[in-house]
């Protein structure tokens, strides 16, 4: 018997308008057991997802897909919204290799109006889709949907303040299910549970009713939308830090009542102006574990799930874990150690920093920028601040790394997790621009460890250094250690890891695992290779990679992250200051075009950044070598 009766059939929103409210109903339970059957197996964002569900349909019940214009922030909430777009049939292949996109693409369907992936982003989006509409004269709903967590970025107040001054129509919907990834933080979570505390209108749906007219619905005209605008308000008009920035708040309501929902959905369409809906939801909703423990649920990627519990999959030392551990064992001893995140503690691994040192330890909620230069101000007064951000986010915070913390050579550790390729959350989350982007910035020094055991000892070294800003790189996930011991970290020292004179592999973090394989195969082959792990992107050591370069006349650099400007860059740009220019040089790294989802190892294959691809790469330059020598 067909367990999705309803979703089986659906061909897109359109087929909601017919739906009554049983139906609705029935459809939202199937979107539920399809998210908890779907994404138990295959992985992906869970809790956010079920959360949304009766948002999701009767936000789509009341609004013409894809005229009026939703644009959800993030978009790990998504996968409701795929389901009632075209996509249910699809579902099971989210952030897989050629699967769909765990977060909107624009490229992926006609109702993704608008990519997200980083946090913040909606309501900035969605007032230039408003603006837009303005503009052309047309008449569409601009709706944007942004959660509490998401709401904490500065990006997103930026967007309230120039909405709330263009009075432009257009809806905010506040998804409040008091969590970011973790428990929310700041005071502005602080107000909205203060607000969560209010009457819900389904408390004063009395008055409400009221002001129903003889078709059930609320007043069509705008006066009458006004005059029930006002009895909608909650009795406290408690919105007011929303009312004053001039939006016409409405809420807290229920966000799984789906009736009510397109009740007040039905209203807000006929306000005039910016109108914020405060909806409460329950990350989770309707999975006891995941409403249980809403943090671990927050993903289940990389995890099996039976019986309601997560089990890891991978085993092994993470560089997260790496880090946190050496981060704890130093500051034990050094109380000037403290540690900054932006709304990640458990994927930043700082959550063990906080169960340690919870006066040293600042959760700043999605705010990098903030975090960067609150850093440069505990720098400043001595404090050896830790800024742990992935290297995707720590884009949002470019010029506080310049203007705050690099211009003032200020002793900030950047610790930057998630660099290189990350795997299923795709090209929005791909750490491939740190090393182009950081490089050129003068007094920051960076480090990159090829194995969880050198993390160790580069954040001891990163903790002790001092004399301005240094940053260490590391990837998500774990690997093998490759050498039995770690050589001592010192500043802008490479490390030889096998001697050869036919040709030079210069490479940087763990993908030296790659090059040390190709370098094998080569062998076979019978050629001399020498491999060279650089450590540093800057310093480089320069002293190691000019005398390689000049004994074997043939270079391959390997780094994960983009080519453009990257490490192979740093080494070409190296090699032509110094005359070098008969050596021949090939970079191997990420292309100039953004990478999709799928596993890192497949990954790498489609860029051309493996061991067969490097191995492809020295047979060029030895066989060109051997043409040469032939004439
Ligand atoms: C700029 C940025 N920083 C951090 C993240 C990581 N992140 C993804 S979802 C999330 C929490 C979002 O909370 P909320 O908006 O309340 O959505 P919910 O998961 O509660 O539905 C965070 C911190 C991100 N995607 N973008
Ligand atoms: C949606 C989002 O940005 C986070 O949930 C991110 O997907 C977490 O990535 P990790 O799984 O690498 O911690
Ligand atoms: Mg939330």
């Amino acid at each position: 018997m067909d367990q999705f009766p309803i979703l089986d059939q659906l061909t897109g929103p359109a087929d909601l308008k017919s739906m009554d409210s049983a139906q609705l109903k029935a459809l939202c339970n199937e979107v539920r057991q399809g998210l908890i059957q779907t994404i138990s197996r295959v992985g992906g964002h869970f809790a956010p997802n079920l959360g949304v569900v009766e948002l999701t349909v009767a936000l789509y019940k009341v609004f013409e897909l894809p005229k009026d214009k939703v644009i959800w922030d993030v978009g790990h909430q998504c996968y409701p919204h795929k389901m009632l777009t075209g996509r249910w049939k699809q579902l099971h292949t989210i952030k897989q290799y050629q699967g769909i996109s765990g977060f909107l693409r624009r490229d992926e369907s006609e109702f993704d109006l608008f990519g997200a992936g980083h946090a913040s982003t909606s309501l900035s989006a969605a007032l230039g889709f408003a603006k837009a509409r303005d503009l052309r004269g047309s008449n569409e709903s601009v709706i944007g949907i942004i959660g509490d967590g998401s709401l904490t970025g500065g990006m997103a107040l930026e967007a309230l303040l120039n909405i709330g001054d263009q009075k432009t129509k257009m809806l905010v919907v506040l998804n409040d299910n008091e969590m970011s990834i973790a428990e929310n933080v700041g005071a502005l979570a602080t107000y909205l549970a203060k607000l969560r505390l209010m009457p819900t209108y389904q408390k004063v749906e009395s008055t409400v009713k009221k002001t129903l007219n003889k078709d059930g619905l609320l007043y069509r005209t705008a006066a009458g939308a006004k005059h029930a605008a006002t009895h909608f308000t909650s009795p406290a008009n408690t919105g007011l830090f929303f009312e004053e920035l001039g939006f016409q708040y409405i809420g807290p309501i229920d966000g799984h009542d789906t009736d009510f929902l397109i009740q007040v959905f039905e209203h807000a369409k006929h306000l005039d102006g910016p109108v914020l809906l405060h909806v409460l939801t329950t990350k989770g909703k309707g999975y006891e574990p995941a409403e249980k423990d809403q943090r671990t649920w927050h993903a289940t990627t990389g995890f099996s799930i039976e019986d309601g519990k997560m089990e890891k999959k991978s085993s092994g030392v993470t560089y997260t874990q790496a880090f946190v551990e050496s981060l704890n064992e130093v500051a034990v001893n050094n109380d000037k150690v403290v540690a900054i995140t932006a709304a990640m503690p458990d994927g930043t691994g700082l959550a063990k920093f906080a169960d340690k040192f919870p006066k040293r330890y600042f959760d700043v909620g999605i705010a990098e920028q903030h975090a960067v230069t609150f850093a440069a101000g505990l720098a400043a007064e001595g404090f050896t601040p830790v800024c742990a951000i992935y290297s995707t986010f720590l884009q949002r915070a470019y010029d506080q790394i310049v203007h705050d913390v690099c211009i003032q050579n200020l002793p900030v550790v950047f610790a930057i997790d998630r660099a290189g390729l990350v795997g299923d959350d795709g090209a929005t989350h791909h750490g491939t621009m740190d090393i182009a982007y950081l490089r050129s910035i003068p007094n920051l020094v960076i480090l990159s460890p090829k194995d969880p055991q050198e993390l160790r000892e580069m954040t001891k070294f990163a903790l002790s250094y001092g004399k301005g800003p240094i940053a260490l790189r590391y990837p998500r996930g774990g690997g093998e250690n490759l050498t039995d011991t770690v050589a001592p970290i010192q500043l802008g020292q490479s490390e030889t890891l096998r001697r050869g004179d036919d040709i030079g592999i210069v490479t940087l973090g763990p993908i030296v695992s790659e090059a040390l394989i190709a370098a094998n195969t080569l062998e076979t082959q019978g050629h001399s290779v020498e491999v060279l792990s650089a450590r540093w992107v800057k310093p480089l050591d320069e002293v190691a990679i000019l005398a390689l370069a000049r004994r074997t006349k043939k270079l391959i650099t390997v780094e994960d992250g983009i080519l453009a400007g990257g490490f192979g860059s740093a080494i070409v740009e190296l090699l032509a200051d110094r005359g070098l220019t008969e050596v021949q040089v090939t970079r191997i790294g990420l292309p100039d075009h953004f990478v999709e989802h799928g596993t890192i190892p497949k990954l790498r294959e489609l860029v051309g950044m493996d061991a067969a691809a490097i191995v492809k790469a020295a047979e060029v330059l030895l066989h060109e070598n051997r043409t040469l020598a032939s004439r």
